[in-house]
This record gives structure tokens, sequence and C-alpha cells, in this order.
């Protein structure tokens, strides 16, 4: 590798400066307060795992993943997601708590980019997994939870699209018989490139019916009328069942009182293939991707030899600062400027303003570089130099 620019980061990393910074905190205080509020128990997992166990179980594309060896030579992976290390902990270390489990976490994950991608590999997500409970009010507890949390955010206009993977994969193995071909055409869904999946149906050796049906897939998107349209395409069983899920569904969020910002979105194929069930994405302020998303993933706990039906939803902070666009004005410090005479007493003022909750900085007058910058900096300036006993304001 030739040497790297020194100012150059790895493809995909950030700095992040402190307008940013505070903004972003800001929206996880609230985001995590709200899921306190629900009854939800923070937890941490270690940055790194192995990538047989928890790596694997994450199910997102390989080349997704950061991996690298340890002094044993396993290999292990900077964690994508939460919910596979969650998943782990639930089966392990809170093995004799009983179902249902409420967790939330705030952390950092790593999905590595293509060069030319310029999205970030690194990231974080605030979210929530509630875990052994297979019922709906579960799954719309957790869609209802997403909602009040992207809400109390300040965030104005936000949609959530909900659909149901069992749905999906009902039809399309229905109509094209193998999983295999299925793949092919989940993959144009999970990208959302509908014009490549309509080219690749048309060119599939089918009935006219069969290629209408998976046409047709992609128009259940709308109200609960959807649901109609959505039995009449498949009666395979697994079919029936996804939509009778989603009309319990509605009844739950119409009890929590946020069926308003629901949209069926039957094509709807995630990221991560661990999904079973009910899915879900959350949109805002005309941002083209999702800024938090999630579902129900069945199968995933049973990889860790505790077998439970669970679901859940990550809300991704970068995307949702973007969304916000906050004013980076935050209340800025004061700060005290002294010279070496005042010191003592410059000090024991900010300590006085401190106890008191204030932000105080204080600042030698000997280590400015400008006063003319030290002075636009802070409006409230106090100066503690010279022989004056008395602090003078600067205006
Ligand atoms: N782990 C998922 C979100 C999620 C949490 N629980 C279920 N889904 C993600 O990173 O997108």
């Amino acid at each position: 590798m030739s040497q790297p620019f020194m100012f150059e980061k790895p493809v995909g990393m950030r700095d992040r400066l402190p307008g940013y910074f505070q903004a972003k905190d800001a929206i996880r205080r609230s985001t995590a307060g709200e899921m306190e509020k629900w009854g939800y128990l923070t937890i941490e997992t270690p940055t790194l795992e192995y990538y047989e166990t928890v790596g694997s179980a994450s199910a997102i594309l390989d080349q997704q993943l950061f991996k690298l060896l340890d002094q044993q030579g396993d290999t292990l992976v900077l964690r994508p997601d939460m919910t596979a290390p969650i998943a782990r902990v639930a089966a392990s270390s809170l093995q004799d708590q009983a179902f249902p489990l409420r967790l939330s976490y705030h952390t950092n994950l790593f999905r590595a980019q293509q060069r030319e991608g310029g999205r970030p590999a690194e990231f974080e997500q605030v979210g929530v997994e509630l875990i052994g409970d297979g019922t709906t009010s579960a799954d719309g507890e957790v869609i209802a939870l997403m909602a009040a949390a992207l809400e109390g955010t300040g965030l104005k206009d936000f949609r959530i699209a909900a659909g149901h993977i069992g749905f999906v994969n009902a039809l399309l193995v229905d109509v094209l018989g193998n999983d295999e071909r299925a793949d092919e055409l989940r993959r144009f869904l999970y990208e959302k490139n509908y014009v490549g999946y309509r080219y690749h149906v048309k060119q599939l050796p089918l009935s006219t019916i069969d290629k209408n049906r998976l046409l047709g897939l992609l128009k259940l998107r709308g109200g609960e009328s959807v649901l109609e349209e959505a039995s009449a395409l498949s009666s395979h069983p697994q079919a029936k069942k996804a939509v009778e899920d989603l009309k319990q569904l509605f009844d739950v969020l119409r009890a929590y009182g946020v069926s308003e910002l629901v949209t069926l979105d039957l094509n709807l194929v995630m990221h991560m293939s661990y999904y079973t069930g009910i899915v879900f994405e959350g949109y805002g302020n005309n941002l083209g991707v999702p800024l938090s998303s999630g579902g129900r993933y069945d199968e995933l706990l049973q990889k860790f030899d505790r077998p439970a039906q669970a679901t859940g939803f990550g809300i991704r902070l970068d995307l949702l600062a973007e969304a916000l666009q906050p004013s980076e004005e935050f209340p800025e410090p004061s700060c005290i400027v002294f010279s070496k005479e005042r010191r003592a007493e410059a000090i024991a003022e900010a300590v006085k303003r401190r106890k008191n909750g204030e932000r105080v900085v204080l600042q030698d007058l000997q280590g400015v570089e400008s006063m003319d910058q030290l002075s636009e900096a802070y409006t409230d300036l106090y100066y503690y130099i010279g022989k004056k006993k008395e602090a003078d304001t600067h205006e």
C-alpha cells in the first residue's frame, strides 16, 4: 500500500466535531430516555465478536464485515449489528431470566462500505430487542415505541412502512418453486431496484398469470385495503398467516394511536436475512434512506440454543441527526480569563459558578493566541486581569 496521506481516514470513517456531537447526543438522550420509560434495560456488549457465531448470525453480506484475527488465530468481526450479540447474551448470561426480556442499547456499529459508496462505515444506533414474545402486541409495541422515540426528538412528518417477510417469501417460492430463484428477486427488492425486478420477472420462463402475480407484489403498498389484494395474490398458508398478522398489527397500532403513521409496504425486504415476520422502516424529512428499521426474527435465538421469538428495531443516530438538521446552537460556557496575579481569585470564582451548575472555561491570559478570537468565541467573558479587584464584564 502506498503511504496514506497524513490526514486521510480509512474508507467510510468520519470525524465528528463538537457541534455535531452535541446535537447527536441530545437525540441519543431523548430516544434512550423513551426506551427507558417503556421498561427496557440497557446493556453493553463487546465491539469485537467471533465471526463464526455472532458475526454470521448477524446475517449481513459477508463483504460488509470488518474482519480481523486475534492472537489465537480466530477470526473476529467488528459488530455489524446489536441483535445478534444481544441474542447471544439472552442465551448465555441472561439464560436464567424468564422471557420476555426487554433490552435496549446505544452503540457504534461497523459495516464496510465500497469505496464509491460514500456511506459511513461506522455509525451509532439506539435500539431495543423484545425477546421471548411472539404476539402481535409485541410487534405493535416496538413499532409504537419507535414512533414515540422518533417523535420525542422533534422529528416532524415521519412515516413508518410495514411489511411481512413471510408474505414475500411465500409468494416468491410459491411462484418460482425454489429458494435460489427467489433469492435473485429478493435481492432486487432489498436494493429497492423495482425497475430491475420488473425486467427480471419479464425474462423468467413463467406463465403470464405467474408473472403478473410477481409484478402484483410491487403494487401492494398503501392503507389496510392492500391486505385484501395481498390475500388474492397468494393462497399459500404462510402468506395467509402474514396477512392475518398484519391485520392484527393494525389493531394494536390503532390502540397505541399510531396507525396513521404506518403505511403497508408488502415488498419490503430487509438488509438482514434473519427476519421472519413483520418488518418495518422509519422514514423522515425526505431522506431517501430509512433512518430506523426492525422486525421480527423468530429463528435467530435458536442459533444460540435458546429458541425464542423476538422482535426489535434500531434507530440510526447519524441519519436522524441529518433529518432533524438541529441548529447547532447550544448554550455556550462563559469564560474567565485571568492573569497570574489574580489566578487564585479567578479559580475560586470558577469553582463557585460550576457548583451552581454553570459551565465555565478558565483561561490564563498568557495562553491566549488571539484575544479577538477569544472574545468572539465567548459572549460572557470575564476578565481577572491586573490589580483591579472587581471583575469587568466584557461588552
Ligand atoms: N439490528 C437491526 C435492527 C433490529 C433490531 N432488532 C431487530 N432489528 C439493524 O441493525 O438494522
